[in-house]
């Protein structure tokens, strides 16, 4: 006997991702799609109301907090692949998951396979090199900058250079424009550029003595993050607690 389809919502669904993510959750036999609350101004009780099991936000960073809450009262499993989830909102979501043992929140800064392998590929290079930087890249229609896959490579870059106990990167800059070397997170610079006509985009350039090493992710449509969204919706439900990033999800930890 085969068993019940799982039951998502997609809150955000009239965004550039969302409207994505309701398509790829209806083409799936295994998952049904029984509410789609459209952005600014819906109430998100048609997904109680619709029996969801599994929510997906992917809205924005003022209000990816309260969609969390409202699914978690309401026993609603969580896929946020919205940005700016910081550390502390992370702890705040254990927070409330310690009430809520049994419900599971994934938070994803990136679902593109390629983007989780190359956070992996840096975090590996990070001790090798005395100096990184990161580029990111993106459409003009991003709300936040810089993004969230940026923001979590740097930190992850940041955690294994005070592991390997590398000091600063070198930077012998004195005189410059506001600006002009970009925003400093756990000590990586982050450059942010914001384009018409791009989707995603990431660049880290390592540097040392004689050489460099630069690993580059493209998403170069939507359609890129959707495998990724699908396996976090599957894997939520099993995964009680907070999970950040898909490399577990993936089967890479
Ligand atoms: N994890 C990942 O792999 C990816 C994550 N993202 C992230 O997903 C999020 C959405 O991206 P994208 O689809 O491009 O954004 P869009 O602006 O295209 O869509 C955002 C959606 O959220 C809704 N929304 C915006 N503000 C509010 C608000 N204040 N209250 C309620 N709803 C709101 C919008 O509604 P309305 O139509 O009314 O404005 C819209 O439905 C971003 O944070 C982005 O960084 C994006 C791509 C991949
Ligand atoms: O807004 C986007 O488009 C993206 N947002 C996420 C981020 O902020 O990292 C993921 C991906 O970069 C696309």
């Amino acid at each position: 006997m085969s068993e019940e389809p799982l039951r998502v919502g997609v809150i955000g669904a009239r965004g550039r991702m969302g409207t994505e993510a309701c398509a790829a959750v209806d083409g799936a036999a295994d998952l049904d799609l029984v509410a789609a609350i459209g952005g600014r101004g819906e109430w998100l009780f048609p997904l109680a109301d619709a029996g969801a099991q599994v929510a997906v936000d992917l809205t924005h960073p003022d209000v990816v907090m309260d969609n969390v809450r409202f699914c978690l009262d309401q026993g609603i499993h969580v896929v946020v692949g919205t940005s700016g989830v910081t550390a502390e909102r992370l702890d705040t979501i254990t927070d409330w998951l310690a009430a809520k043992p049994e419900l599971g929140v994934i938070v994803a800064p990136n679902f593109a396979i390629g983007a989780v392998l190359l956070g992996r590929f840096a975090r590996e290079a990070a001790r090798f090199f005395e100096s990184v930087e990161i580029v990111e890249l993106h459409h003009a229609g991003k709300a936040d900058a810089p993004s969230g896959t940026a923001v979590a490579t740097a930190r992850a870059i940041g955690a294994a250079r005070t592991e390997a106990g590398l000091g600063d990167v070198p930077d012998a800059t004195t005189h410059e424009t506001d600006g002009a070397r970009g925003a400093q997170i756990d000590g990586v610079h982050v450059h942010s550029v914001r384009l018409p006509g791009l989707v995603a985009h990431q660049e880290v350039l390592f540097g040392t003595t004689g050489e460099t090493l630069t690993i580059r992710h493209d998403s170069l449509h939507r359609s890129s993050f959707m495998p990724g969204v699908l396996a976090a919706v599957r894997a939520v439900p099993s995964r009680p607690g907070l999970t950040v990033g898909l490399d577990a999800v993936l089967g890479l930890e």
